[in-house]
């Protein structure tokens, strides 16, 4: 289903990619506390988020709401260039009433998708349109211990259907490893009863080959992954290493025995890239795609209608333009076959007049010869 880079470059079309590198958009969601921030800037190895300022404690008690902010970071991942853009969400889950944070994060995925539906119906491309589409979403779950709370099967649920879903328990290293395995199987036993569809690493065992099969149920088994984060470096055993330091011991960032952050990080920006990207765009936007365009044709709401209005009718354009096109292009090629037939017979002609020439002149000087 998905393709590491090494099987990426043997493919034709895809080596301008590597040269040119790849684009990804992250978006992380989850309580103030859960390690966000940290996770990005640890994902980055840079402070591309800061952390929020809680010393003002007249601001301390006011509602936040949420603010989506999106930024961009250029990273070099074995080589291979990735422009990165992380959609923070702060905000989320500190509210009394969720309901609005929810309507914005599900409002700022479709916006994009609006984005590229409208440029496709475009009679003329804009050659500088950017795609905003968001290939997976980061949630993060507060390392509780317990189970899935209730806003959270909530969040989930409802942005399955716009966005790859992957969730990730922050802060891990405040459970022991005991506990955080319970806590992972419990939220899983969650993610079944109440039918969540998120990216849990897709594989086909019919038509996958073996290693994609055992990579992908290698970190299925991960799910959801544990994550610590730190933009501090500590010397463990003489070796520097980013990490988390406490009087009783270290705990590190890239050590698989203590996180899932190395995987994940891995999964992300390299293995799974381009299958989170093809899911995107062949699945969650097509279904979008399909809602929207079908809510036009059963009517939809006043606002939706004008809209799709608008853009059925350059779409139809659009289509027919495309017919016209592959019609010219279809002509164009049997024009070419004719051209080229002519060609071949008028050089097939040539060689018989040259070797008939050639037959009467040793004819000719065969009858000199016999005279
Ligand atoms: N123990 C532990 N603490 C962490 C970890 N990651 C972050 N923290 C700490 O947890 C606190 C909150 O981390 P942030 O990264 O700011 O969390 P956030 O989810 O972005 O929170 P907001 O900025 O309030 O939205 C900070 O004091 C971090 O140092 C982790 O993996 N383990």
């Amino acid at each position: 289903m998905h393709l590491p880079f090494s099987s990426i470059a043997r493919l034709g079309g895809r080596r301008k990619n590597l040269k040119k590198g790849f684009q990804f958009t992250l978006m992380v969601v989850g309580a103030s506390g859960t390690g966000r921030t940290t996770f990005v800037n640890t994902l980055c190895n840079s402070r591309v988020l800061q952390q929020q300022d809680y010393d003002n404690a007249e601001q301390a008690n006011n509602e936040p709401g949420i603010s989506i902010k999106p930024i961009s970071v250029e990273l070099d991942e074995d080589g291979v260039r990735i422009s990165l853009t992380i959609v923070d969400t702060p905000g989320f889950g500190d509210n009394i009433d969720n309901e609005r944070c929810f309507q914005e994060i599900v409002g700022y995925l479709e916006n994009q998708y609006d984005d590229i539906l409208a440029e496709e119906s475009r009679i003329k491309r804009n050659p500088r349109f950017r795609d905003n589409r968001v290939h997976a979403l980061l949630y993060f779950i507060s390392p509780t211990g317990h189970a899935l709370r209730e806003i959270d099967i909530e969040l989930m649920r409802r942005l399955s259907p716009r966005v790859n879903v992957i969730p990730v328990v922050g802060r891990a290293d405040s459970l022991t490893p005991q506990e955080l395995q319970e806590f992972k199987h419990r939220i899983m036993e969650d993610v079944e009863h109440y039918s969540i569809p998120i990216y849990n690493f897709p594989y086909d065992v019919e038509e996958d080959d073996e290693d994609t099969i055992e990579e992908n149920s290698e970190l299925r088994a991960l799910l959801p992954f544990a994550i610590i984060g730190s933009d501090e470096e500590i010397v463990v055993n003489g070796r520097t290493v980013r990490g988390r330091q406490y009087p009783w011991g270290a705990v590190e960032v890239d050590n698989p025995k203590h996180s899932d952050f190395g995987r994940l990080r891995s999964a992300l920006l390299s293995s799974h890239l381009q299958d989170l990207k093809e899911i995107t765009h062949d699945f969650l936007y097509e279904n979008y795609r399909t809602e929207k365009l079908s809510r036009t044709v059963n009517g939809g709401d006043a606002e939706d209608a004008s809209l799709n209005a608008e853009d059925m009718a350059s779409q139809s354009v659009r289509l027919k333009e495309e017919q016209l096109r592959k019609e010219e292009e279809k002509l164009r090629e049997i024009e070419l076959k004719v051209q080229r037939e002519i060609q071949e017979k008028r050089a097939e002609l040539l060689s018989k007049e040259e070797a008939l020439r050639n037959l009467e002149a040793r004819l000719a000087q065969a009858q000199l010869a016999d005279e």
